[in-house]
């Protein structure tokens, strides 16, 4: 795990290009801030090739799409592709809606995404496992994250996140897993999408080696929330909202590696 990474977009200031949900948009361009890259955020297609033009790596959130915006995200993904930058994708809720699964699948066979990230019931619904998704959020089901995880990376050829308690990162050959984070994440709306986007700030000083930046954004992103939860008394939403932005701005690559836990 190259934790040293971090380093690398704190001294490089990647540019990364996203399309957000109106929900999270600010704490996904604060996240990318705090940690040390450069957020763009784009809603006019006109300005696709421009914008990913000067970006270093795209991400494209389904969270909450319109028509007008699908045919942003489509030129977003495919100019990505044209001009070799680094693509990740956040399939909101697509294992709750079935015309979310239908429509991030038609995008994905439209252009290559070089990271999918997502929660056990969205990243099951791409691998076709049977999973009780609930709304955005990962809900329950039996089957092994491993699998799944890496079923969906060889459906769509490409790295896939499967995050939760364990964050399971996999190429559809090789498996990595993080067990750092906590519970108070999930207090958190966007958690999920802020490290997507993170994601791509990882993949944009990685050389090309996204399975490397997208383990490493995991540890990172996930040591960073444990830090902050080890030094709260109780379970403050709000409070931790605020104390993860800090840190993701002030953690050192020491204090993520006298945490982390991975395989
Ligand atoms: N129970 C948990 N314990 C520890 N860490 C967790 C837990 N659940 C999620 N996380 C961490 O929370 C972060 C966000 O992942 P999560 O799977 O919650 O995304 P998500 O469901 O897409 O969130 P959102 O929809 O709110 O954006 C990851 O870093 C993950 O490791
Ligand atoms: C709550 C919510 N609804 C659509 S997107 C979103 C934010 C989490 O992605
Ligand atoms: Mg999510």
């Amino acid at each position: 795990m190259k934790i040293d990474l971090l380093n690398q977009i704190r001294a490089t200031n990647p540019v990364v290009l996203n399309i957000s949900n109106f929900v999270t948009v600010q704490d996904v361009a604060n996240g990318i801030n705090a940690i040390g890259g450069s957020p763009i955020m784009s809603e006019e297609i006109r300005e696709t090739d421009e914008m990913v033009g000067i970006s270093n790596a795209v991400t494209l959130n389904l969270g909450a799409f319109s028509k007008p915006q699908v045919a942003h995200i489509l030129a977003m993904g495919k100019a990505a592709n044209a001009q070799h930058k680094p693509l990740v994708i956040d399939p909101v809720a697509v294992g709750a809606i079935s015309f979310r699964k239908k429509t991030a699948l038609d995008l994905m066979n439209q252009f290559q995404v070089d990271v999918i990230r997502g929660n056990a019931g969205e990243i099951a619904a791409l691998a076709d496992v049977a999973w009780d998704a609930k709304g955005i959020d990962a809900g329950s089901g039996n089957q092994d994250v491993v699998e799944i995880a890496k079923k969906a990376a060889q459906k769509q050829n490409c790295v896939v996140i499967l995050s939760g308690a364990t964050d399971v990162i996999s190429d559809g050959e090789h498996v990595a897993r993080v067990f750092n984070g906590t519970p108070l994440f999930q207090l958190h709306v966007g958690s999920g999408d802020m490290l997507s986007s993170i994601v791509g700030a990882f993949c944009a000083v990685s050389d090309g080696d996204y399975f490397e930046a997208a383990q490493t954004a995991c540890l990172v992103f996930a040591s960073i929330g444990q830090l902050v939860a080890d030094q709260m008394k109780a379970e403050r939403p709000g409070t931790f909202a605020v104390r993860l932005m800090d840190e993701l701005h002030l953690a050192t690559v020491a204090d993520i590696e006298k945490i982390a836990q991975f395989d």
